[in-house]
């Protein structure tokens, strides 16, 4: 079955959506220029909301843009995480003590615009759980990811990946069976595609858009 994360969640009516529907993943992005952006604190109330991963709740992701250690170690000692998103520049070696010191599985975003952006898969391979393959940010855009911008999906499909993978990037819930069909990813992960301004997430469209990933696969 098609995995399904809803990132950027950061109120009750969210949360509760996306549980309600039956995301697998939850992110929270701890990443303060971001409009999605929530504290520590705020994610772990939320995260109270439903049962933890495992227990029969959605696996809670915390998304990290270059992250220093404290700022790890402050999410941490607030909420429980199943997943650590890594969206930024970090490199194998940093993904790979980042998931060594806090024992966390680790998934490492990379952009995609060209075939050579595929050369770092087998890089990051050893160092990561989980690759989340995104568009580049637009020129202009003042966030590394959460921009609606999708990349060609031909650069993927029928591609080995050498870790379980989502797929990220511009997907909505109209496009996203088109997307599945085309790139058979085992996952996809959505954040602007589901809100209804900026930041604030529709949840409406956070269950059509689990209903569509659903009904792909
Ligand atoms: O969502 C954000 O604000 C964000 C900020 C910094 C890095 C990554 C971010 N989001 C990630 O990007 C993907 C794709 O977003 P979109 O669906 O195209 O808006 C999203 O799923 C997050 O994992």
């Amino acid at each position: 079955m098609t995995l399904v994360k809803i990132c950027g969640v950061k109120d009750a009516a969210g949360f509760d959506a996306a549980v309600a529907a039956g995301a697998d993943l939850i992110g929270f992005v701890f990443y303060p220029p971001s409009p999605r952006a929530v504290t520590a604190a705020a994610a772990a109330e939320l995260s109270g909301r439903a049962p933890r991963g495992g227990e029969g709740g959605p696996l809670r992701v915390g998304l990290f843009v270059d992250p220093e250690d404290a700022l790890l170690e402050a999410v941490l000692a607030a909420l429980p995480l199943d997943l650590i998103q890594l969206h930024g520049e970090e490199k194998p070696a940093r993904a790979a003590g980042i998931r060594a010191r806090f024992g966390i599985p680790v998934m490492k975003a990379l952009g995609i615009a060209e075939p050579a952006d595929l050369g770092l898969l087998a890089e990051y391979a050893p160092a990561v759980d989980r690759f989340l393959l995104d568009a580049k940010p637009p020129p202009g855009a003042s966030l590394p990811g959460g921009n609606a911008a999708a990349f060609d999906w031909r650069l993927v499909a029928g591609r080995p990946i050498p870790r379980p993978w989502l797929l990220a990037g511009g997907l909505t819930p109209d496009n996203v069976a088109e997307a599945l069909r085309h790139t058979g990813a085992p996952g996809v992960d959505v954040s602007s595609g589901v809100e209804k301004a900026r930041g604030v997430k529709d949840p409406a469209r956070i269950a059509a858009f689990v209903a569509a990933a659903r009904g792909a696969g």
